[in-house]
């Protein structure tokens, strides 16, 4: 049989009806556009800053150490908190701040997340990623998400900072993924693909910075993975995961990755790594939330460099 030509074969087309998404407090599968729509025009009159690049903070990255973190170096910034915000969740975990940051990076207009939600908060994955919805509906272009990860690799130290060059989606693995529910096109396609998920031209931008920042020798690049917490992971899952690839473990961005490249935003991603995974069981050190925070403390000065200049160079590839 002859093999078929993959660029004549006609993309999903899409139903010209579409169903209702239910706009429930929590209970159900997701907002609707219109509901969001209203949470990104609430922000969009009370600030004059028009970011095409959003940033997620992770554990220890936001603000927790007020002396010099990322969203704190901010220009010009006006902030909302959580439970100011519309159809907003609220943020539970320590080292997750609970407000959104608009203003300048450099010279570059960005919108920061403060904190971030996780599965085992309680909220459903939809939940979670509401707030990429909500950027893209602002007019935001490029997601960056930072995350803290354990090292699973074994050449990874802790203080080392992955460029994510790709997921395994393990929750997907079992059914629970973002997207689940009824599909709007207004927002992207029914069955998106998400081998290009992690932007090439973006990593190889991070490579060249991380030199010309001479921080090199500490930036690694590989696969993530997430798992739904809020356990730490036990020495067999942990060797499960290193067998199939994973180089680094943590609780997030999976799902925010898949509902940017849903919507069509171009996703960057670093993980810190704030521990080394456990991999033998004659070990005594365990992994904890609080050193966690405090290597993201030691690493808030370089984080902040390096991702200051990640902007300034990702926004030169956005067209005005
Ligand atoms: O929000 P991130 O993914 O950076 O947070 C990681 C995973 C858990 O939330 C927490 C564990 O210490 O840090
Ligand atoms: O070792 C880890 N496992 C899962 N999540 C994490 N977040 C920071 N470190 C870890």
């Amino acid at each position: 049989m002859a093999p078929i030509n993959a660029s004549e074969v006609k993309g999903y087309a899409p139903k010209e009806v579409l169903p209702e998404v239910e706009t429930d407090n929590g209970k159900g599968i997701g907002y609707s556009y219109d509901t969001l729509q209203e949470t990104a025009n609430f922000l969009l009159s009370r600030t004059s800053v028009r970011p095409r690049i959003g940033i997620i903070c992770g554990s220890g990255m936001g603000s927790y150490w007020k002396d010099g973190s990322l969203a704190d170096h901010i220009e010009d910034p006006v902030r909302f908190k959580y439970e100011d915000i519309p159809n907003f969740p609220v943020s539970t975990v320590e080292g997750h701040t609970g407000q959104l940051v608009f203003g300048k990076l450099g010279d570059v207009p960005v919108m920061a997340m403060q904190g971030r939600f996780h599965y085992y908060e309680g909220y459903p994955l939809w939940k979670c990623c509401l707030p990429v919805r909500v950027m893209k509906l602002i007019g935001i272009k490029v997601l960056m998400a930072t995350n803290a990860a354990g090292g699973l690799k074994s050449a990874y130290k802790v203080g080392d900072i992955m460029i994510v060059k790709d997921h395994i989606n393990m929750m997907g693995f079992a059914g629970n993924n973002p997207l689940h529910g009824p599909n709007d096109e207004r927002f992207g396609p029914r069955f998106p693909p998400m081998n290009r998920a992690y932007n090439y031209e973006y990593r190889k931008i991070a490579k060249e910075v991380a030199k010309e920042l001479s921080i090199d020798n500490i930036v690694r690049e590989g696969v993530y993975t997430c798992l739904g917490g809020p356990n730490f992971e036990t020495v067999a899952e942990l060797n499960m995961l290193k067998m199939v690839g994973v180089d680094a473990v943590g609780m997030s961005t999976v799902h925010e990755v898949i509902t940017a490249r849903h919507c069509d935003m171009h996703v960057f991603a670093l993980s810190l790594i704030t521990n080394e995974c456990v991999v033998e069981y004659d070990h005594d050190a365990e992994a904890n939330h609080e050193e966690v925070l405090d290597v993201g403390r030691m690493r808030q000065d370089i984080l902040r460099k390096y991702v200051t200049k990640l902007v300034e160079r990702f926004n030169k590839t956005l067209t005005p």
